[in-house]
């Protein structure tokens, strides 16, 4: 909403728009959300801003926000730039030793240096640090799978150790940490990894005992049969998406396994919201409706209609 459209609503909406948020405030008191910003929704300036004005006002009111990004589409342009191929199996970059040089350098020397300085327009809050730094991640070497079978897609590495320490401590300091993902290889300890910032925003919300893992992308949510715009779910359970993932493709395989990893790993929740969307992480925390898609633990008590996980537009008009 711009400032001029707050300016026309009478004082009674106002306040009403602020109430909205009163539940939500008590429920996350203190809370420590992990939000995970997807390069493909790094779209243009204005949504940056608002994006780190967002992480400035959950840590204002008292969450403890953990930003860990991607860069996809930024090192893409970058390895154009210097001429290097790059191409995707299973949602993975396949990464060559030259490739890994430029993802690290996009990630931690370019993304993350702008996402913290646009924090810090707001005040000293943010602190970028790599998946190398302070032991944060380990990670061993994994395949893509493509039509059931493993494909070697090079450098790329999965969490298996994360030592959140260094995280927590800058949190207790009041600071929100920025994180990217690089990772080094836990067999070798000297090479580095590149891991997909969903799978590593997942293994980070899981060790810090996240109250919810946010993912911010450039679609409205999971579709269970992309692109059919009629089959955009509004909250799926673990059991519901573990029977889903086989037939999800792309971008959207990393992301909703991270998901379901989170979640069945204690945190209670893991949205998919539409980052394209200004300020999506303040509708997302605190207004009733939220966006986008809810990953929860169990099923959703049974309704009249509990097959359908599509929203039913038909019910959103109250019939
Ligand atoms: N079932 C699906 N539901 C939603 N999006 C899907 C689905 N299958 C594929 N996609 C694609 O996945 C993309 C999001 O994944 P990705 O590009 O990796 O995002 P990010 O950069 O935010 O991690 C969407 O823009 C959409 O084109
Ligand atoms: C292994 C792998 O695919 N790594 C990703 C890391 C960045 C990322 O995940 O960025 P988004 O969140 O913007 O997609 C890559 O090289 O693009």
């Amino acid at each position: 909403m711009s400032s001029d459209v707050v300016n026309g609503l009478l004082p009674e909406q106002k306040a009403e728009v602020l109430l909205e948020a009163l539940p939500w405030l008590q429920e996350f008191a203190g809370a420590l959300v992990v939000v995970k910003y997807g390069g493909n929704a790094m779209i243009d300036d204005e949504l940056k801003a608002a994006f780190a004005q967002d992480m400035v006002f959950l840590r204002q009111v008292g969450l403890r926000p953990v930003v860990v990004h991607g860069g996809g589409p930024q090192i893409n342009a970058m390895l154009e730039r210097l001429g290097i191929h790059s191409e995707f199996r299973g949602g993975l970059r396949v990464t060559t030793p030259e490739a890994m040089d430029v993802v690290r350098m996009v990630l931690t020397g370019q993304v993350s240096r702008e996402l913290v300085g646009l924090i810090n327009a707001h005040g000293p809050h943010a602190v970028g640090m790599s998946g190398e730094d302070a032991g944060l991640f380990r990670a061993a070497r994994r395949h893509a799978v493509v039509d059931g079978e493993p494909v070697d897609v090079g450098l790329v590495g999965d969490v298996v150790q994360v030592d959140p320490g260094a995280v927590r401590d800058l949190l207790d300091a009041g600071r929100i940490p920025v994180v990217s993902t690089v990772a080094p290889d836990v067999d070798d300890p000297t090479q580095v990894l590149n891991i997909n910032a969903d799978t590593a925003a997942s293994a980070l919300a899981v060790a810090l005992g996240a109250s919810k893992l946010i993912m911010l992308t450039d679609v409205e949510g999971l579709y269970t049969s992309w692109p059919d715009k009629d089959s955009l779910v509004e909250e799926i359970s673990a059991p519901q998406l573990a029977a889903l993932l086989p037939s999800l493709t792309s971008g959207m395989v990393p992301k909703m396994e991270a998901c379901l990893r989170a979640v069945q790993g204690g945190v209670p929740r893991a949205t998919v919201i539409d980052g394209r969307q200004p300020h999506s992480v303040l509708l997302e925390v605190f207004t009733t409706r939220g966006n986008g898609t809810m990953v929860v633990p169990a099923p959703a008590p049974a309704t009249t209609d509990d097959t359908n996980l599509s929203k039913d537009p038909s019910k959103e008009d109250g019939a």
